[in-house]
């Protein structure tokens, strides 16, 4: 995001954010910094406050306790909608509006913000190259569309508006291994390409690895590390580490 005097502020920040569901404390005194132009993966197991601090960096929620930054200044309600427009957000399964076609869900920002077809287009058609979406995909409406095609238009109109930063959350759920892997090697090209300031919630260790340097594993509403992977494999905070990791299965040769 932008830069101001020497210092590259975070992009995002949580200083001591706490956030309830009634008597559930989903976010427990969380410190993280998200410097501009990195790209993070935040893993943990459900329900461990992933996709609240999403929202809470998005303007969706607000802390209970503590602060939320963007760009070094605190967040304010009256900035959400700014912020909305200046951060893609991509949600499992896509989100897109059953009504509207590819196109039109594409659409919807730009077109409210006076862009005209002609340029809506182009953005569109520029965007399916890269997110390897066939072409004519555009005119379909999501039930004409596979899973995987849902999430690569997802993505598209995540990025639709050039955003200062790209918020994903388990961007790759719901699919099936071939496309999975394939959707994962578009990710990664589209973050190197896009260079700006991501943060991508998943449940896999393998695919966070693959997609960013930095890894932050949460539980129970709390940061337990926030490193590489080699780091949680070779020097884990806590044994919940270990656990986490070995708990994802690698497929080995059958013993003889
Ligand atoms: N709107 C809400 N109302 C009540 N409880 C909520 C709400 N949103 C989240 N929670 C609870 O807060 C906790 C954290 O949820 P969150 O969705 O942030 O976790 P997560 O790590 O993203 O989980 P998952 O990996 O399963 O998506 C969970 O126990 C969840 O049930």
């Amino acid at each position: 995001m932008a830069m101001t005097g020497n210092a590259a502020p975070e992009a995002f920040e949580l200083d001591g954010v706490c956030k309830r569901y009634g008597n559930l404390l989903a976010l427990d005194q969380v410190n993280l910094g998200f410097p501009a132009g990195t790209t993070t993966a935040l893993i943990g197991s459900s329900g461990s406050g992933k996709s609240s601090l999403l929202r809470l960096l998005l303007g969706l929620e607000w802390p209970d306790q503590g602060r939320v930054k963007v760009d070094g200044r605190v967040l304010q309600p009256g900035e959400v909608l700014e912020l909305r427009r200046r951060v893609g957000y991509v949600i499992q399964e896509g989100g897109l509006f059953p009504h509207l076609t590819a196109l039109g869900n594409l659409a919807l920002l730009p077109h409210h913000l006076g862009w005209n077809k002609g340029r809506i287009r182009e953005r569109a058609e520029e965007l399916a190259t890269l997110a390897h979406l066939p072409a004519n995909a555009l005119e379909r409406y999501p039930a004409e569309l596979s899973g995987g095609q849902r999430q690569r238009v997802a993505l598209m109109r995540g990025l639709m508006m050039n955003p200062d930063a790209l918020l994903l959350d388990e961007p790759l759920g719901a699919l099936d291994p071939i496309v999975r892997h394939e959707l994962q090697d578009v990710l990664k090209q589209i973050f190197l390409q896009f260079g700006k300031t991501v943060i991508v919630v998943t449940h896999d260790i393998a695919e966070a690895a693959w997609l960013a340097d930095r890894i932050v594993l949460m539980r129970h509403g709390k940061v337990v590390q926030d490193g590489c992977l080699e780091d949680l494999r070779q020097r884990p905070a806590d044994p919940f580490v270990t656990r986490f990791v070995e708990a994802q299965r690698t497929l080995r040769e059958p013993q003889a």
